[in-house]
Order: C-alpha cells, then structure tokens, then sequence
C-alpha cells in the first residue's frame, strides 16, 4: 500500500490538460483538501476545471507554478512544449502522466527542478487508484512532493527501472479498461444463461467488488482464494476448467498487456 499521505506541496499547481484523468486526480486532490484557489487549469477548451479552479487557455504572464502537471495526450506534447516555452522560471516538480513518453523525451522539452513520470489509473477517483512513479536522481523534496501527490489517490509504488514503465502502464495504467470489460463480459455471460441483463451486470459488478476487496486483504494469494470456491468436484471447477484449459486466461491476458505495452512503446518512440 502507499505511504501515509502528507501535506500538499507549498504553491501554485497548474495542469495542462484537465480531461478523464487529470480531472479525476484534481476532484480526488481537492477532496483531500488541496486548495483550489491555487490551481490553475490551461485546456484547450477552456472546459473541465472543478469549482474554484482557475481556467485558462493559454499560459498566463507569471512566474512558473511550484508543480506543473501535463495531462494531456501524448501526442499533444509538442503542442504542450510550444505553448509552455515563454514560461518564466520553472517548475520545481514536472509530473507528466503521459503514456509512453518518457523522462529523456520530457527533459528534452521541459525545464524543471525535478520530472517525475506518474502513472495513474482511473480510480484514483474514489482514492483506490495505483499510481505508478518513476525518476532518475531526483531530490528527497522532490520525490516528496510526488508521493504527496500520489498518497491521496490510493496506492503507489516507485519503478525502479523505467524500462518497466509501459509494463506498468498495461497492467495498472490500462487495466481498469480490462477490468470494467470482465465485468461486462460476466454479465453478458449471465445474460447468455437467461438472467435479465440488468439483474446480471448487478451480481457481476457485485460479485467483482466483494472479490477485489477480499483478494486485496487476503493473506494468500488469489490462486488459493479461488481454489477455495472452487469445491472438489463441484461446478466452479468445471467453469474454471475451460478458463484453464491451455492456460486460456493466462495467454488473453498476456497478448492484452503485450499489445497496450507495444502501443506505449509506439507513443513513447513518436515522443522522441
Ligand atoms: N484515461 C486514463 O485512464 C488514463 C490516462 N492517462 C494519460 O492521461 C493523459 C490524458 O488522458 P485522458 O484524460 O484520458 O484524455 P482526455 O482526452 O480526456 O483529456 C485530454 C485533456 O487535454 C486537453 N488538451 C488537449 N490538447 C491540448 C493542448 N494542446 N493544450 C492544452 N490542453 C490540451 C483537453 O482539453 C483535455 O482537457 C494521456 O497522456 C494519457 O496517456 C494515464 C493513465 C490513465
Ligand atoms: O489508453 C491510454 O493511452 C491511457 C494510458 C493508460 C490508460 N489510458
């Protein structure tokens, strides 16, 4: 699990970029009690910004923010590098939660006391997200800047070696994606069996959550949590049978991550 959470970090916090992902990190931030009146939102749409949050469209005439954070695509960093260049000063800490890019093709275009990559999910949201986070050599009051940042949105873990970060991506970054599609897939296979649809995705959901949080706080692992529901001779073995046969489970799962971490490789490789 993370570290206890700390104070925000002092000053100014500006993202560029404030859609699905930034937005669920600033909402949890501010819930955590980061003041809005010292954030500062640049979209291009001028649109997303919580209550309180100053929103902007371009970069404003003042000195650099204490953080910045870019949350926008990753194919918009050139867009991000151009519209960001008349700053004044610059940042102590650069977050960048850009799939694939990675910290060279940020320090390239970016001044900054520190970067640090992070690595979130979508429910960070709900303060149960997994944020992942990288750096090279950074400063102690940098890498505790980050994880005051991290610590409100639930777990997080340093990766030591970046060459894992679109690994970690797939699995953390990604898989809420996969998770929410087993979750429909569930229902829909109930559905299959003559369940009304909306009783099915109840019990799937309903089912997922009681198994996440007992898998979460088990003290072995989720092999043996499923071998205990699976009763000798019984009909969860039978079901298990078929995601088992030839490690089918295993190898979907392994082509999924493969083709999300090739992908963030793509990204990271056009960052360049
Ligand atoms: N959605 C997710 O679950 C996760 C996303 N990420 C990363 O977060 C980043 C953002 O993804 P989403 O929030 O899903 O995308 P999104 O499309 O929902 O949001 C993108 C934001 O960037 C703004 N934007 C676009 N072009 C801009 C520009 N030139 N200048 C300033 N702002 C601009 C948009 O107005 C919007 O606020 C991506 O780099 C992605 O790799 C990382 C982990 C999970
Ligand atoms: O789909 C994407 O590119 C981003 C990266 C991790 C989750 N969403």
């Amino acid at each position: 699990m993370g570290f206890p959470v700390k104070g925000f970090p002092a000053g100014p916090l500006w993202l560029i970029g404030c859609g699905n992902m930034g937005g669920a990190m600033l909402r949890r931030w501010i819930a955590a009690g980061l003041d809005p009146a010292s954030v500062t939102v640049i979209t291009r749409s001028g649109k997303g910004a919580p209550d309180g949050v100053r929103s902007l469209t371009a970069l404003p005439d003042e000195d650099a923010p204490a953080t910045l954070m870019l949350a926008l695509k990753p194919q918009q960093i050139d867009a991000a590098q151009a519209m960001l260049a008349p700053m004044k000063g610059a940042p102590k800490l650069l977050l960048s939660i850009l799939a694939g890019v990675d910290h060279a093709a940020l320090a390239g275009r970016f001044e900054a006391d520190a970067i640090v990559r992070a690595m979130p999910n979508l429910p960070v949201a709900i303060g149960k997200g997994v944020t992942s986070l990288y750096t090279p050599g950074a400063s102690a009051e940098a890498t505790t800047a980050a994880e005051a940042f991290a610590g409100p949105l639930g777990h997080y873990e340093w990766i030591a070696d970046e060459a894992h970060f679109d690994a970690v991506t797939a699995l953390a970054g990604c898989g809420p994606g996969f998770v929410f599609r087993f979750a429909d897939a569930l229902a829909k296979a109930g559905a299959a069996l003559g369940l009304p649809a909306d009783q099915a995705a109840r019990l799937a959901i309903a089912t997922l959550e009681g198994s996440a949080i007992m898998a979460a706080d088990a003290d072995v692992s989720p092999a043996i949590l499923a071998d205990r529901v699976a009763s000798p001779g019984g009909s969860t073995r039978e079901g298990m049978n078929v995601l088992d046969r030839d490690d089918a489970l295993v190898a979907l799962l392994t082509e999924t991550l493969a083709a999300s971490e090739r992908r963030n490789a793509e990204m990271a490789a056009a960052a360049r």
